[in-house]
């Protein structure tokens, strides 16, 4: 499916650049975005159908793929924030041999750079706000371009689409094959981004909550023990700056709002997977991989490991 055929009725008439957002979200920031005040690998003039037209071009296959690199999978994870989408999505690369592509970490990274565009993309994500369709494609984009480089194919996206626009974007493209939609018991969430901590050495991540819900009207009782680090990493950890009680209640907020919608648009189209998780990692890995008819090739690769 051409993708601009359906940016026709995605698109508005006027001209929705990221610097535009930028400027229109903060109205305070009344400095110019030049060209030489933003991040080396963004282009702030990007609207929506050119980072489409992006995405299309780098989701096409790789000329030469590698038959080592894993199998053509393409598979997303949606969840609430602190459900557990990284955990379970990449063990599951590793298992699959396709990459695990998280937008969250792209974007981290792209704060790391300086400028203007950073620290106006920092306020937005630090204040639990989405950033713009057209900015997240295009650093997608980026991101599947350097796999395509290495001859990888398929992918598990972890964090896109968060948004029915993206998903509509993504569905002109490429064809999804699965969506697993992780959840996990409110009460959890809250407790589990608190506690989540990360190395700042060698970015591992751990969680210092001790998570034990009783169950009541009938469900089980939830136990989550910690994760914590080993002795190489304790004096290391940093917690993300979107971690706090305020700011994941936004993004609770802002998931319930635009990323819900995204569980519908494909539970409609037959490729939602309901997972809701029954504890830790000892407990939900092994279900999770029953669910997903994997555990053969499981057992197969932990006996030859
Ligand atoms: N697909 C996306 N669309 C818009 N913003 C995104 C997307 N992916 C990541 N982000 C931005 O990066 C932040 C961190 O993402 P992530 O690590 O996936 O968070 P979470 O723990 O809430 O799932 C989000 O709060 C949002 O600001």
């Amino acid at each position: 499916m051409a993708v601009s055929h359906r940016l026709f009725r995605l698109h508005s008439p006027a001209k929705n650049t990221l610097s535009s957002f930028l400027i229109r979200s903060f109205s305070s920031s009344s400095s110019s975005s030049s060209s030489s005040s933003h991040g080396p690998s963004l282009d702030p003039e990007i609207d929506l159908e050119e980072a489409a037209a992006q995405l299309e071009k780098s989701s096409s296959p790789s000329p030469s793929p590698s038959p080592s690199k894993g199998r053509n999978f393409h598979w997303v994870f949606l969840g609430c924030p602190g459900v557990g989408k990284g955990t379970y999505a990449s063990r599951l690369s590793s298992l699959l041999g396709v990459p695990h592509i998280a937008t969250g970490d792209l974007v981290r990274d792209e704060l790391s750079s300086s400028g203007l565009l950073s620290s106006q993309l920092k306020e937005l994500v630090n204040h639990g706000k989405l950033v713009p369709d057209e900015f997240i494609i295009s650093l997608l984009s980026k991101r599947l371009e350097a796999a395509k480089e290495k001859g990888e194919s398929g992918y598990i996206l972890d964090g896109f689409p968060r948004t029915v626009t993206q998903a509509e974007i993504l569905e002109g493209v490429t064809n999804i094959d699965l969506v697993i939609n992780l959840k996990l018991r409110e009460e959890a969430l809250l407790a589990k981004c608190l506690g989540r901590r990360i190395c700042s050495e060698c970015g591992a991540n751990y969680n210092v909550a001790c998570i034990d819900i009783e169950g009541e009207d009938g469900s089980p009782r939830m136990y989550m023990p910690p994760l914590l680090p080993p002795p190489s990493c304790e004096s290391k950890l940093i917690s993300r700056d979107d971690d706090t009680e305020e700011v994941v209640k936004e993004r609770l907020r802002i998931y319930n709002k635009m990323t819900q919608p995204v569980e519908e648009f494909y539970r409609k189209r037959g490729k939602l997977l309901e997972f809701e998780l029954p504890g830790g990692i000892p407990q939900s890995w092994p279900r999770l991989l029953r669910a997903l008819h994997l555990e053969d090739l499981y057992d197969k690769q932990s006996a030859t490991a």
